[in-house]
């Protein structure tokens, strides 16, 4: 790839030199006395007339606001939380698109020293409750086009919503953005430690429903690490992340990340297509963009014409979610001259192998880059063992010598992936003699499509609340524009015939309770499932079978 510049450190020495001191310091408050995410990400910029957000609505209407202006939203933000009994350490569920009061919701509960949680906005009833379930979230913010969903979940939260013009507000409901205009910017931020959460996200695995992950507020210097050493972000810089603040690449780095640097971050509130992000692109000058390998596809099979406008213009791309297959690579290379780097991290703790845009020098096409500094990553056998180069075994971080490493633990669960000093991360890899990891893929039944993870076990449950369906196994089949699909193998009650009709009545089943982009796009209709002799679905199986099957052609 890039040519090594003589002045740029190599690799090895990044990582030597890291200190966690510096790291501290580089935070406005402290981790070990005293620290509030609102003033790391907002306060601490203010009286500086400082650019923070560019937000441009669906129908293309472009406003930007300062570093003062979020002060002055959070505030009122923050006061109409407490009004609501909102305290240090509740939580506040969020379930908005992309506009400023999703920023002015966020800064300000964390200014009351409360814990945000994110909603996505395509989840159904089902992941809605099962979310608000085990948060205890106190209050959920909302707008008319998800409130109606609520409806259908049992939940004591109160409820706020952003209302349009025109529009009615539920029975109940708070007026948020009269609330908002009505309440006092001002509002002294409640300090905290660096070990009291301010984020409570939620992840899927092979077994059970999405667990909570609760995110310390010392992972703030992860966060603003990842910004600096692997993105690249410089303060001149028009960056935008694409990805949905409803999950963890968006929330720690489309929002927090930049905002926390004092960089100005972008949102566009309209549906992903590739043509309006060519035009936003053009239109601010982005020189860093941020996203999924599938939105970076789609911006390929728009094709090179589409792409020649915006030529030159990117400076970095960086990319996460899913693996990033080397013909992006050089498409982005050849039509867009911008160097896209992948990225490789988790909801619990964040990126953590990245192909570092600071250090083009040691980027390898098909890797997924190197350890941060302030990580020590490492491949492990089954046993727990360290395996030297081109062995494949479980990435892992060690505890002990990975001082930015914040996951403790899943909220109220067990965390097998924590043991012997080290975090299992569930991926497969193994490591390149020059220390570089290869992803090879999941040890576990967790599907990756789209740049989302999706929990096999999820996706079944809500399929078996379907009357049809008597027994489903969902996997993973591999997909050339979204990684993966998800497809599900159903046994139906013996009243029902399989059908078309009855395949896509069941994917607008999964989609309408669970979420939009988790239904499967294949089902398949079998008369049984394999199990083991214990009775468990032997889901590997099937996804063995259909990789054998789409290799065939
Ligand atoms: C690449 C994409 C832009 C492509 O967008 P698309 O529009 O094609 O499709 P999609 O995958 O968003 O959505 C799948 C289906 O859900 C629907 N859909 C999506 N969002 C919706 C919403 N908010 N409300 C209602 N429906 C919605 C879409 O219309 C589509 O329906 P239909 O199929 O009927 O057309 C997007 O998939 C994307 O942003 N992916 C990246 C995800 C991401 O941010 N990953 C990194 C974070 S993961 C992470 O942090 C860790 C973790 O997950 O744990």
């Amino acid at each position: 790839m890039t040519e090594t510049p003589a002045d740029l450190p190599r690799y090895d020495d990044a990582f030597a030199q890291f200190r966690i001191e510096d790291e501290m310091a580089r935070l406005h408050g402290n981790p070990t006395t005293s620290i509030n995410a609102y003033v790391e990400c907002c306060g601490r910029y203010t009286g500086e007339n400082r650019l923070a957000l560019r937000a441009i609505s669906a129908s293309g209407e472009l406003r930007e606001f300062s570093f003062d202006d979020l002060a002055d939203m959070s505030g009122r933000a923050a006061n109409v939380l407490k009004a609501a009994g909102v305290g240090a350490g509740d939580v506040v569920a969020g379930m908005l698109p992309r506009i400023p009061e999703l920023v002015a919701l966020i800064l300000g509960t964390w200014r009351i020293g409360a814990v945000y949680q994110p909603l996505f906005t395509a989840f159904g009833p089902k992941a809605i409750e099962h979310r608000l379930g085990y948060s205890g979230a106190k209050i959920v913010v909302t707008n008319p086009t998800n409130r109606g969903k609520l409806d259908e979940v049992e939940t004591p939260a109160q409820i706020a919503t952003i209302l349009g013009p025109g529009e009615a507000l539920p029975q109940g409901d708070i007026d948020f953005r009269a609330a908002l205009a009505a309440a006092s910017p001002d509002c002294q931020p409640v300090m905290r430690k660096g070990d009291d959460l301010f984020m409570m996200m939620s992840t899927s695995g092979t077994t059970g429903l999405p667990k909570g992950v609760p995110v310390p507020l010392r992972a703030l210097m992860a966060f603003g690490a990842y910004m600096r050493e692997a993105i690249g972000l410089l303060p001149d810089d028009v960056f935008w992340n694409i990805a949905d603040p409803g999950w963890a690449y968006g929330l720690y780095y489309a929002i927090t990340g930049p905002l926390q640097l004092g960089i100005a971050t972008t949102f566009y509130e309209g549906a992903f297509n590739a043509k309006s992000t060519y035009d936003i692109i053009e239109r601010l000058g982005v020189t860093s963009l941020a996203g999924s390998p599938t939105a970076y596809r789609l911006l390929m099979a728009e094709g090179p014409q589409a792409a020649a406008r915006v030529k030159g213009r990117l400076r970095v791309v960086s990319s996460a979610g899913e693996p990033l297959n080397p013909e992006v690579i050089r498409w982005f290379d050849a039509n867009l001259a911008a160097p896209i780097h992948d990225h490789y991290g988790q909801t619990e703790n964040g990126m953590m192998v990245n192909n570092h845009h600071g250090l083009a020098h040691v980027v390898r096409a098909g890797s997924a880059g190197f350890a941060m500094p302030g990580y020590r990553m490492v491949v492990l056998d089954e046993a727990g063992n360290e395996l030297g180069p081109n062995q494949p075994g479980i990435l892992a971080v060690d505890i002990a010598k990975s001082p930015l490493r914040w996951f403790d633990g899943y909220h109220q669960a067990q965390t097998p992936a924590i043991a012997g000093g080290y975090y299992r991360t569930g991926d497969t890899v193994e490591y390149e003699q020059d220390g570089s990891v290869s992803f090879i893929g999941r040890a576990d039944d967790v599907i990756t499509s789209a740049g989302y993870r999706i929990g096999p076990f999820d996706v079944e449950s809500a399929l078996i609340e379907h009357p049809a369906v008597n027994e489903a196994a969902v996997v993973g089949v591999p997909d050339p524009q979204r990684t993966e699909i998800v497809k599900a193998f159903v046994v139906l009650a013996p009243a029902y015939k399989g059908n078309p009709e009855l395949a896509e009545e069941l994917a607008q089943h999964v989609k309408k309770r669970l979420s939009a982009h988790a239904y499967p796009r294949e089902v398949e209709f079998v008369t049984e499932l394999p199990k083991t002799p214990s009775g468990k679905i032997q889901r590997f199986l099937l996804r063995k079978a259909e990789v054998e099957k789409r290799k065939t052609g």
